[in-house]
């Protein structure tokens, strides 16, 4: 009988395919909790919105893996052990000298946040004060190898982080080499803010499967760091200001966006799996970019993301398609003088405190991910001797 509900289960005619797993729960989370419908976002039940104005990028990362707001003492004690660990080993500053100048620096913060493995032992993933140094090593360094890729390809030697600046600030600092406007440093710490965690999307999924296998959080960032980087998902920043500059000038949009969506060809920074309005992130960003633009000046690619949105609500928006976080992310980070492929090594800089998040509550009730398959191939077949098949 027992048996009868195993082949039952295993019987591909009873298997329904899910593709992209769309609607399939995978895991149980407590960390984040998003309303696709209404446009709401929360880490931990606290609104996005409420973190953004009133929290920092650090004591966010605390809420979002220890699960409450911390204390003074708790948070002082947090970044001060940040602002220790930010400083990489020679060993690897010189791996990433060897690395190729041309090569995209997701690729590069893929090899060296993997290589930290090499460092640290792997085995104690179970005792409390290797996860909280893990932690602290991850947030800390991923900044200083993203900022040691960008002097290290233009020939020079990367700076070492600042110790009186703060987070945001030294990152900005060690980037440009110059030490932050105020508001610069702190719209750069809020955006941090607002990437740091957005439930099961692919990386935090791919982060999820490669902790279940009791691996190093090393490799789960690093497995974490290549998925993020696909046009899908956190590479879409960079292709938006490439495509803002294609289309040119806001009278352009609407014939883009006709040719594109008769061509059958995606608008990048639109649409999202959950979000069937506008995210409420891009709302945020478009803000903070409006912000720097009074500041600093405008960006002239505004007026066109403008006219994109405006021009493709009444194309797209019957069909639930809006403007996604990744839609008005680059034109914050151009004016903060970012350079464009370094926008999605920043959105790891932040999404490297989802990761962890959740490579802690799988830890806590882990069961190695193992999905099945429809098999849809061969079945037996005949071997066929070399010499026969060079007769065809
Ligand atoms: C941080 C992030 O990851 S945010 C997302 C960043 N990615 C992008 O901005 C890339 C552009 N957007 C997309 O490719 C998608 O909207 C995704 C990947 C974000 C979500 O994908 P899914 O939920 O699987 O939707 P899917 O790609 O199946 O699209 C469903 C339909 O909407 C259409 N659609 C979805 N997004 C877009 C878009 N940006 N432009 C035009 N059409 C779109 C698809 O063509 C498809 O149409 P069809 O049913 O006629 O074939
Ligand atoms: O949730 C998703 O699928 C993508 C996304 O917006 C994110 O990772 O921030």
């Amino acid at each position: 009988m027992e048996q009868k509900a195993i082949d039952n289960q295993n019987d591909p005619c009873n298997m329904v395919l899910k593709p992209g797993l769309e609607g399939v729960p995978v895991t149980q989370s407590a960390i984040c909790d998003i309303n696709g419908l209404k446009g709401e976002l929360k880490y931990r039940g606290y609104s996005i919105a409420e973190l953004a104005a009133k929290s920092s990028f650090l004591e966010t990362t605390y809420l979002l893996i220890w699960g409450d707001l911390p204390s003074s003492k708790q948070l002082r004690e947090f970044e001060d052990a940040i602002q220790m660990h930010r400083r990489l080993s020679f060993r690897v500053r010189d791996m990433m000298k060897c690395f190729p100048a041309t090569g995209h620096p997701m690729d590069a913060l893929q090899s060296s946040a993997a290589s930290l493995g090499l460092f640290y032992s792997r085995r104690a993933i179970d005792n409390p004060q290797y996860i909280y140094d893990a932690v602290v090593r991850l947030i800390a360094k991923i900044p200083t190898m993203v900022a040691a890729f960008q002097l290290i390809r233009k020939g020079q030697d990367p700076i070492q982080p600042r110790d009186d600046l703060p987070y945001s600030a030294n990152f900005l600092y060690m980037l440009t080499e110059r030490e932050p406007d105020p508001l610069a440093a702190r719209v750069f710490d809020r955006c941090l803010i607002l990437h740091a965690e957005h439930s099961l999307n692919a990386s935090t999924f791919s982060a999820r499967v490669t902790a279940s296998t009791l691996t190093d959080p090393y490799a789960v960032v690093a497995s974490a760091v290549g998925t993020l980087a696909g046009p899908l998902h956190g590479g879409a920043n960079e292709d938006v200001i490439a495509m803002l500059e294609e289309i040119g000038a806001p009278e352009n949009a609407r014939n883009y966006l006709k040719q594109a969506i008769d061509q059958k060809s995606k608008i990048m920074g639109f649409g999202h799996r959950e979000y069937k309005v506008k995210d409420p992130r891009a709302t945020l960003l478009q803000g903070f970019a409006e912000d720097l633009f009074a500041r600093f000046g405008k960006d002239e690619m505004y007026d066109v993301a403008r006219s994109v949105e405006e021009e493709a609500s009444p194309l797209l928006g019957p069909r639930g398609i809006y403007p996604n976080v990744d839609f008005y992310s680059g034109l914050v980070y151009r004016k903060l003088g970012i350079p464009r492929d370094l926008f999605t090594p920043i959105f790891a800089i932040s999404r490297v405190a989802g990761w962890l998040a959740h490579w802690r509550e799988q830890l806590s009730a882990n069961r190695i991910f193992r999905p099945t398959q429809i098999y849809t191939g061969k079945k037996t077949r005949a071997w066929c001797a070399l010499e026969e098949r060079n007769k065809n």
